[in-house]
C-alpha cells in the first residue's frame, strides 16, 4: 500500500492537534510516510510540533516527522498539502467580527463585512503560498479549508485557471448531516445527502437512507419542529455553536422547504443576529479563551510530561477524519461522496457556469465529478445569485485594487445592504488591515 507525504500549511493552528492524532487513529486507511507541519509563526508552531514528536515516537515511531517555517522544506516531495491558514491570526479575526458589530452591522468570520475584510487577507497570503507550494510541489493534490472558502475559492480559480488539483472543502455541510444522524439514532455514513449553495450559504434538499432509498428530510423536519437542532458532538461544543444550531429550528419554521446550512442564519436574520451578538465578546474571543489555551495547555502538559501519560485523549474529530477521508478518496480513487466547492458549470441548472458553488461530488484520482440538481427555486436562487456577486466583486476588487469594487461588494451584501454604512465599514476596514490587503485605490 502506498504511504503518503502530507504538509500542513498553518501547523499552528488550533487545529492542527486534531489531525496529528487523527492521523494516527488513522494510519491504516491513509498511511503517511512522511508528515509536516509548515507556519509562518514559529512560536506558534514549537509546542504543537514538539507535541507531535512526542506523539509520534509512541504512537507512530516509523513516520517521518517535521516542523518548518522553510518552503522547500515543508513542500518538495509533497504529494497532499492541507491548507489551514488564517491570514492575520486570531487577534484580526476578532477585528473582523468587532468593527462591524460596532456599527450595528454582523461581525462574523466569513460572512458579511468581516468575512470579506478576512477574505482581501486570505486572497493575498493564499495566492502567494500556492505559488510557492507549486514551485516545490507541481504535482501535489492541495486541499484548501482555509476561510473564506467562498471568497479563497474564487480567487484561485481565477489565478490558477488551469490548476486541477486545487480543491476546496468546508466541514460544515457533512457536520449538519452528522447532527441529522444524532437526532435519527443512526449512523451518520448510511445517510446520503442532496445540497446545493455556495460555501456557507446552502441547503439539503433530501436526505436519503443509503440502504433503503427512503428520503429522511420529512422526518427530520418534524423532529427539529418538536426536539429542535443540535451538533452531533454538542456536548464539547461552546455555548455560540449550541445557539447556532438552535437557529435552524427558526429558519425552518420561516422557511420549511429544506434543511439550512447553519450559517444561512446571518443571511436571513442579520438585525436579529446583529442585536444578539456580543460586540465585547465575539467568537474570536471565545476561541482564544477556549479552544485556543486547551490546545496550548495540553502540548505543554505532554512536553513537560515527555510523554503522552495516561490520560491521554485520543477521541475522534471530525474535522480532520473529513478532511483525511478526502485525500483518502483522491489517493485509491474512491469515488466517494463529499461536499465540495466547484465551478458550477451546470451544476446548478439556473446559476452562472463560473459561479463557485457547494454540491456533492463523487471524488476520485481524477478529482470531483458534481452531481447535478438542476433548477432551484427562485427564492434560493436570488439569495444566492446576490451572494455570489458579493464574493466576485470583493475578488474583482483583490486583483484590480478597487476602491470601487469592494464599495459595491460591502453596499451589495445582504448584511450591509446601504453604500453609507457600506463606506463607513469599508474604511474602517481599510485602516485595520493596512500592510494585509492589496492597497486599494
Ligand atoms: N472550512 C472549514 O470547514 C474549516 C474548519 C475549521 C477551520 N477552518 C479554517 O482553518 C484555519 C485555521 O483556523 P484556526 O482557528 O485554527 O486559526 P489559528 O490562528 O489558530 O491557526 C492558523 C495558523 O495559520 C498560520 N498562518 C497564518 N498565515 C499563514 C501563512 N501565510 N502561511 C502559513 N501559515 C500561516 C498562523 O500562524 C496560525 O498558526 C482558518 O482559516 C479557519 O477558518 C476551516
Ligand atoms: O468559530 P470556530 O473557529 O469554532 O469555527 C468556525 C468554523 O466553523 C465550521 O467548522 C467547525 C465544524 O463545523 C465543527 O464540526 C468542528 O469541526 O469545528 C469546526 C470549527 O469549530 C466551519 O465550517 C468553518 O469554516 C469555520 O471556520
Ligand atoms: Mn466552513
Amino acid at each position: 500500500m502506498k504511504k503518503f507525504n502530507v504538509c500542513i500549511v498553518g501547523g499552528g493552528s488550533t487545529f492542527t492537534l486534531g489531525f496529528l492524532k487523527s492521523f494516527v487513529r488513522m494510519k491504516e486507511e491513509f498511511p503517511l510516510n512522511k508528515l509536516v507541519l509548515f507556519d509562518i509563526d514559529k512560536d506558534r508552531q514549537e509546542p504543537i510540533g514538539k507535541f507531535g514528536e512526542i506523539l509520534f515516537k509512541e504512537r507512530f515511531p516509523e513516520l517521518d516527522f517535521a516542523y518548518t517555517t522553510d518552503i522547500k522544506e515543508a513542500y518538495e516531495g509533497m504529494d497532499f498539502v492541507f491548507m489551514q491558514m488564517r491570514a492575520g491570526g486570531l487577534p484580526m479575526r476578532a477585528k473582523d467580527e468587532h468593527i462591524p458589530l460596532s456599527m450595528g452591522l454582523i461581525g462574523q468570520e466569513t460572512c458579511g463585512a468581516g468575512g470579506m475584510a478576512y477574505g482581501l487577507r486570505s486572497c493575498v497570503d493564499m495566492i502567494k503560498a500556492i505559488h510557492d507550494i507549486r514551485t516545490y510541489a507541481p504535482e501535489a493534490w492541495i486541499l484548501n479549508y482555509s476561510n473564506p472558502a467562498a471568497i479563497v475559492a474564487e480567487a484561485l480559480r481565477r489565478e490558477f485557471p488551469d490548476d486541477k488539483k486545487i480543491l476546496n472543502i468546508c466541514d460544515q455541510p457533512e457536520n449538519v448531516v452528522r447532527s441529522c444522524s444524532r437526532l435519527l439514532g443512526c449512523d451518520w455514513e448510511n445517510l446520503d445527502p442532496v445540497y446545493f449553495g455556495l460555501n456557507h450559504y446552502g441547503w439539503f434538499t433530501h436526505i436519503y437512507d443509503k440502504t433503503t432509498g427512503e428520503d429522511l428530510l420529512p422526518k427530520i423536519k418534524e423532529m427539529i419542529k418538536e426536539n429542535g437542532f443540535l451538533p452531533q458532538d454538542a456536548e464539547q461544543r461552546d455555548a455560540s455553536w449550541l445557539d447556532t444550531y438552535g437557529m435552524v429550528q427558526t429558519i425552518m419554521a420561516d422557511f420549511p422547504d429544506y434543511l439550512p446550512n447553519t450559517y444561512d442564519q446571518y443571511y436571513l436574520y442579520p438585525e436579529y443576529k446583529a442585536s444578539h451578538l456580543n460586540p465585547e465578546f465575539t467568537r474570536a474571543d471565545e476561541v482564544m479563551a477556549g479552544r485556543e489555551k486547551r490546545v496550548f495547555a495540553e502540548c505543554a502538559e505532554v512536553i513537560k510530561k515527555g510523554s503522552l501519560g495516561d490520560g491521554f485523549d485520543n477521541i475522534s474529530d471530525a474535522h480532520a477524519e473529513m478532511m483525511i477521508k478526502v485525500a483518502e478518496a483522491i489517493a485509491y480513487n474512491k469515488n466517494n461522496r463529499h461536499i465540495l466547492i466547484i465551478e458550477n458549470n451546470g451544476a446548478i441548472a439556473n446559476m452562472q457556469d463560473d459561479a463557485m458553488v457547494e454540491v456533492v461530488c463523487e471524488l476520485g484520482a481524477n478529482g470531483p465529478r458534481p452531481m447535478r440538481v438542476g433548477n432551484i427555486p427562485q427564492f434560493y436562487l436570488g439569495l444566492l445569485v446576490n451572494q455570489v456577486s458579493v464574493e466576485k466583486l470583493i475578488v474583482d476588487a483583490y486583483f484590480e485594487n478597487s476602491y470601487q469594487k469592494a464599495l459595491e461588494a460591502f453596499t451589495l451584501s445582504r448584511l450591509v445592504n446601504d453604500a453609507k454604512k457600506a463606506r463607513k465599514v469599508l474604511d474602517a476596514l481599510i485602516e485595520a488591515n493596512k500592510g494585509m490587503w492589496p492597497e486599494l485605490k
